[in-house]
This record gives structure tokens, sequence and C-alpha cells, in this order.
């Protein structure tokens, strides 16, 4: 699915409402229909719900959705922010459905106003502004979202996106913005959830369908693209009957040192989960009885080194290799990376040490085979291409790295982008902060290497790795909590994470 800016969202509207025939009032019931089904199904009359309402269409959707809950015998009450002179007609209209409803409204027009809006234990409903954003949030607004931010609410749920926060553009740290529990967002997530500089505002984030023009949405000049469960569960590779373990790949995981070795164990056991039909794990001898004991179903090659790995690595054309994690960056580690990079010809996973050794050695890059995917966080990233000052400059940066050494950039962070050496950038939004511990990035190698050994192309590859891991990840949170999982528990859901892949 492709990611949009504001205006392509408001082309695609325009483009709907032309070819189905329909006005902006009719999505705007729709809009509203789906998010009121979603609060019926996800939360419910137990609840008492405030529903703060803007000035334009963002605001038209709040007082749409007042007019559903107070049909529906919810206990809600309806703010107006009265921060315009003038309102659509749509709004208009909707204002003055909703005063012959038995709905409350309370018109806010400056904070001494504020007194009579009591926020404690109820369901905020943001609908302020939406892409329609066009500065930031300032007085008696700002104040109100300040309000929200500080009352004691049971949650806020945001329509589309938080209000404060810019649809495409950058938000600075110190834009007032409502902080949400929940963001419904239609259609599809929107580019500025992706960035650091106001993506903690959106809470949990829900994508609603509002059927918006499937067609002219597939065409839209976008090189920038969400993955969805549902995308990436198709690209799963099928296994027909007559086959054995030697239809499927043979991973090899290259890494770890004395005091490092967990790395290897985790990549190497995260790999056995992939499908992958034999996997090795190549470490310093060290590592043999802990390898061979913590993941049985790998063989192990200890013929580089005893403590880290050194030496000249025999390359076998069985193997798809992933390399790096726990490795070190030793004068040796980087001569055997160098050594393995000059022998190996087709694409390869590369991550941490092995990114590091690349950063402090660059004339290395240029041995890195095309389409080879290399996945490092953001600081490793930092330390391989150079610091930016935003998100979007990092972005751009993302992109002519990629395009010029014409390799796949998974770029890891609480939001992770792929580049493609084409420039497209792949989105997710799966994974949750309780993967931001030790190894778990040594995971998302483990289950590159095994993807990429059976056959998935390195773009395949990346999509669904990064999908399947963040899945993995959520499941081991809603198990154990984001407190208490661990790298190897989200190993453990690694098969969970196939099923909701295939079951999308
Ligand atoms: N189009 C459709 O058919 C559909 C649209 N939909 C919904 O509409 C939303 C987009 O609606 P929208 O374009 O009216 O923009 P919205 O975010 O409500 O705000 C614009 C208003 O706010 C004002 N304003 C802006 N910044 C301000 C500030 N800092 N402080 C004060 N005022 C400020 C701005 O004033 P201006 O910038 O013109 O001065 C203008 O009056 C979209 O997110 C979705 O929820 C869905 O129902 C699907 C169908
Ligand atoms: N806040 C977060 N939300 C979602 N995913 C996260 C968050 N923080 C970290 N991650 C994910 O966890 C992994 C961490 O990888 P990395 O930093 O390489 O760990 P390690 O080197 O310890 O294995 C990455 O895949 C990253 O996207
Ligand atoms: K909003």
């Amino acid at each position: 699915m492709k990611l949009l800016n504001a205006q392509q969202i408001r082309e695609l509207e325009s483009i709907t409402m032309e070819r189905q025939n329909i006005t902006s009032a009719d999505l705007m019931q729709r809009t509203a229909s789906k998010t009121y089904f979603w609060i019926k199904h996800n939360l419910g009359l137990k609840y008492a719900y405030t529903v703060v309402v803007g000035p334009g269409n963002n605001g038209g959707d709040g007082l749409v959705l007042a007019q559903f809950l107070t049909r529906n015998d919810y206990d809600v009450e309806c703010v107006l922010l009265e921060v315009s002179d003038t309102y659509t007609p749509e709004y208009t209209y909707e204002l003055e459905k909703l005063k012959r409803s038995d709905c409350k409204i309370k018109s806010v027009k400056t904070e001494a106003d504020f007194e009579e809006v009591n926020l404690t234990g109820r369901i905020v409903i943001d609908a302020i502004f939406g892409i329609g954003l066009s500065r930031p949030a300032a007085n008696m607004v700002a104040s109100f979202i300040e309000k929200i931010n500080t009352s004691l609410t049971q949650s806020v749920i945001a329509i589309d996106l938080p209000s404060g926060l810019y649809c495409d553009q950058l938000n600075s740290p110190d834009d007032t913005i409502v902080l949400a529990d929940t963001t419904l967002t239609f259609h599809v997530p929107k580019p500025s959830f992706f960035f650091l500089e106001g993506g903690n505002s959106v809470g949990k984030i829900i994508v609603l369908d509002i059927r918006l023009d499937y067609a002219y949405a597939n065409d839209i000049d976008s090189k920038y693209f969400y993955l969805t469960t549902e995308l990436v569960g198709t690209s799963l590779k099928k296994r027909t009957i007559f086959t054995h373990k030697g239809n499927y790949g043979h991973a090899n995981l290259i890494g770890g040192r004395k005091g490092m070795i967990g790395a290897a164990v985790l990549m190497t056991k995260a790999a056995s989960f992939s499908g992958v039909g034999l996997i090795t794990s190549t470490v310093p001898s060290v590592g043999l009885e802990i390898l061979q004991q913590r993941v049985p179903v790998a063989m192990c090659e200890t013929r580089y080194g005893e403590h880290q790995l050194e030496g000249e690595i025999e390359i076998d054309e069985k193997y798809t290799y992933g390399i790096g994690p726990g490795m070190g960056t030793s004068a040796a580690s980087v001569q055997f990376l160098s050594n393995f990079l000059d022998k190996i010809d087709r694409p390869v996973v590369i991550d941490a040490d092995a990114i590091n050794c690349i950063a402090e050695n660059p004339e290395l890059l240029n041995k890195v085979p095309e389409n080879s995917i290399l996945t490092p966080h953001v600081k490793e990233f930092r330390g391989l291409a150079g610091d930016t000052t935003d998100s979007l400059k990092q972005l751009e940066l993302l992109t002519s790295f990629s395009m010029k050494h014409k390799v796949y950039i998974v770029l890891k962070d609480a939001r992770t982008i792929v580049c493609t050496p084409e420039g497209k950038c792949l989105f997710s939004l799966n994974g949750t902060p309780g993967m931001a511990t030790g190894g778990t990035g040594d995971v998302l190698t483990g289950i590159l290497t095994g993807l990429l050994a059976q056959g998935y192309t390195p773009e395949e590859t990346a999509k669904v790795g990064l999908v399947l891991h963040g899945v993995a990840g959520e499941l081991a949170a809603e198990r154990l909590t984001e407190y208490a999982m661990t790298a190897e528990t989200i190993i453990e859901e690694i098969g969970n994470a196939f099923k909701v892949l295939l079951n999308a």
C-alpha cells in the first residue's frame, strides 16, 4: 500500500467522490460510521465519551460520530472549540443536526470556558485537527490540548491523527500535540507516524478502511510503501509435498566471539524457525559446545579461530550467508570480514559488528555484493553513512546510500524502514518498545538469512523478515508484557507470527 502525503490524500478523496458518485458529506458519514463501529466493538457503552471538535472536516467527523453515539444511547458530550469564524458547509450542516439531538454540546471560546469541561474518567475523542493542520496549535487550542494531556482521562482516541501532529511535515519539539492512546486513522498511516518528531503521540495505530478508490490509490506516484501483514502474507512461499530439506536452502550464520556467543546462538536459533532446510553456524571454537547444546538442529563450523573469527574463510556455494552479530571489530575481525567479502559474489545479510567494521574501514563497502541486505540500527547507520539532523534528511540519506551502493538497507528503529537499491522505501508499524533490549536485532539477522536461503528475493526477504520479526515481538509482548519479553521469547513467537501472516 502506498504511503501518501496530505495533498495526495485530498486528491484520492476527491477522485473517490467522483468515481463513487458520493459527496464529501457521504464520505464523512462513512468515516464516522467506521469509527463508531470500532468504538462499539472495542469499548462500548460502559464508558462516558467527550468528543472534542475543531473547525474543519476532522471536526466534521467528530460531529457525525457524536450523532452516532447519541443515537445509540452512549453517555456523550461534544465540545466545540471555537477557533474560527468560518466553517465548511458539511460542518455547519452536521452541527445543526447534532443540535437537534439529545447530545450535550459545550462551546469553548476562551480558556475561561475550560472550567465547564471535565474530562476526568472519560474517553476523549480528539477530532480537533486532521490532515489540514497548517501551523502549530497555539493559544486556546494549545491550552485545550494541554488540558486533554494532563487530565485523568480514561483514554484518548485521536481521529485520523493526533491533533497538532502534521500529516507529512516534521513537528518541532515544542509543538503541542494530543498524546493519544489510540489513533484511528483512515485508509493508510500518515508519514509523520514514522518520524521521531511527533511520532510518539500516536499510541496504538488502527487503520480503518473507508473504501477510497483502490485503483487510483495504487497508481499514485509515491516511492513510499506501507507493509501490512496481509500484503506480506501473500508473499509466503508454499511448501510442496514431495520436497526435502535440500529444497529449502542452507543458511550459514557467521558471528560470535568469546563472551558474545549468545549473539550467534540467537541468530542461529531464529534462523531455525524461519523454514530454512539446513543451518550451519560459523563461530570461533570456544562457541562449539554452547551452540550445539542451545541449537541442536544447527551444524557448527569452528575452523576459523578459537576466541574470535580469524583467517580466511572457505566459501561454499551451498550456503546463504549472514554475518556480523557478536564477531567484534578487532583487526583480525576486519581481516576476516575483508577476506569473506573478497570471495563472496552473491547477496548476503550483513549486521552489527560487520557493519561497524565496514564503518571503520569504508573501502570494504565496495566489496559488498550488490543486493545484499545491511541491517544497521540508527547508530550503526550513522557510522556507515554519516549524521543527519532530522528524520526527513535521514530518509534522504538512506535512499541515496542504498541507491549508490546498490544494497538493501533495513534501518532498524522503533519504526524500521527498508530502502531498496531503486530508492523505494518500505515502512512497517509492526513491533513494540518491548523489543528495545539486547539481542533482538540478532534475531532479525537469523530470520533474514533463513528467508534469503529459501530463495526469497532480497526484497521479499526484507519485507517478510521485517514484518515477521515485528509481529513476533508484538506476540511476545502480549504473552509476557513489554517489560519481561526478551530476544529469546521473540524467537518462540516466530511460529505464531507466521500464523498471523498466513491468516491475514
Ligand atoms: N475531505 C474529505 O472529504 C474527508 C475528510 N476527512 C476528515 O477530514 C480531515 C481533513 O479535514 P480538513 O481538510 O478540513 O482539515 P482539518 O484537519 O479538519 O483542519 C482544517 C481546519 O483547521 C484550521 N487550522 C489548521 N491548523 C490550525 C491551527 N494550528 N490553529 C487553528 N486552526 C487551524 C484550518 O484553518 P486554515 O488553515 O484554513 O486557517 C481549517 O479550518 C481528515 O483528517 C479526516 O479526519 C474524512 O472524513 C474523509 C473525508
Ligand atoms: N521502540 C521500539 N519499537 C519497536 N521495535 C524496536 C524498538 N526498539 C528496538 N526495536 C527493534 O529491535 C531490534 C533491535 O536491534 P539491535 O539494536 O540491532 O539489537 P541488538 O544489536 O541488541 O541485537 C530492531 O529490529 C529494532 O527495530
Ligand atoms: K484529530
